[in-house]
């Protein structure tokens, strides 16, 4: 089945483990709780077509894994991403803690533009909170974030959440802030060339192996094969 759509943006989903990236995904997508979640191993994706500001928007979402032993797997993901939903769990200051760290990688390992919303996550456990709403929504002010509480499990906020984001970016490629065009930006038309439509189609990903032979990235359009470098072609759904 053939889609269209006026742009397409990659989403990061980040944040410590068992904040409920996986959950949040899941409900977005699915529009139900995913019962037994277990811990992502490296990445998974997902994606979804909406309507935001009168464009068709297909969001491109990696789900990646909190899980330090993962983090040079999943920071090869960051690369040209226009969006993050930066998650931590209500119910643990840890996770929340944990922030500033997630927050450097975004932004040294993404577009300079990335687009980053908080998500206090599990809204619904309130009675067993750690990290209250003011102050949470003080460190967003602080670092230039959107905010909110959201729960994957009743689905309080996760499309609002998701959304706001596009919003956001779709209101700064209209100002101009952001350029579409620019490699990395993180925001595709449809697929034209041969190697995003075939990835289009089979949802298998090109890779290669980073300079030094270490972490899987990405190929992106136009980029020489070089005979040093190893190359892949992934499935984009892990699970
Ligand atoms: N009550 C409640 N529980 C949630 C919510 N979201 C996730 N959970 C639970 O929290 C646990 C972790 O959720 P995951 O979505 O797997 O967490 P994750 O952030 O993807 O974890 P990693 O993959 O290890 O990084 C699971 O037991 C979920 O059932 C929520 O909104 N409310």
């Amino acid at each position: 089945m053939s889609e269209t759509y006026d742009f397409l943006f990659k989403f990061l989903v980040i944040g410590s483990a068992g904040a409920g990236k996986s959950c949040l995904l899941h409900q977005f997508i699915e529009t139900k709780f995913k019962q037994d979640s277990n811990h992502t191993i490296g990445v998974e994706f997902g994606s979804r077509v909406v309507n935001v500001g009168g464009k068709t928007v297909k969001l491109q979402i990696w789900d990646t894994a909190g899980q330090e032993r993962f983090r040079s797997v999943t920071r090869s993901y960051y690369r040209g991403a226009a969006g993050a939903l930066l998650v931590y769990d209500i119910t643990s200051r840890e996770t929340y803690n944990a922030l500033t760290n997630w927050l450097t990688d975004a932004r040294t390992l993404a577009s300079p533009n990335i687009v980053i919303i908080l998500c206090g996550n599990k809204k619904d456990l309130d009675a067993d909170r750690e990290v209250t709403f003011l102050e949470a929504s003080r460190f967003a002010q602080e670092n230039d974030l959107m905010f909110l509480e959201t729960s994957a499990l009743t689905g309080e906020n996760v499309e609002e959440a998701f959304l706001k984001t596009a919003r956001t970016i779709l209101n700064k490629i209209e100002s101009g802030e952001l350029d579409p065009e620019r490699m990395g930006s993180g925001i595709q038309a449809p697929p034209k060339g041969l190697l995003s439509l075939l990835q289009h189609l089979t949802h298998l990903q090109l890779t290669r192996t980073g300079c030094h032979g270490e972490n899987l990235q990405p190929l992106t359009l136009g980029e020489r094969l070089l005979p040093a470098r190893r190359y892949y072609l992934i499935p984009w759904v892990l699970d």
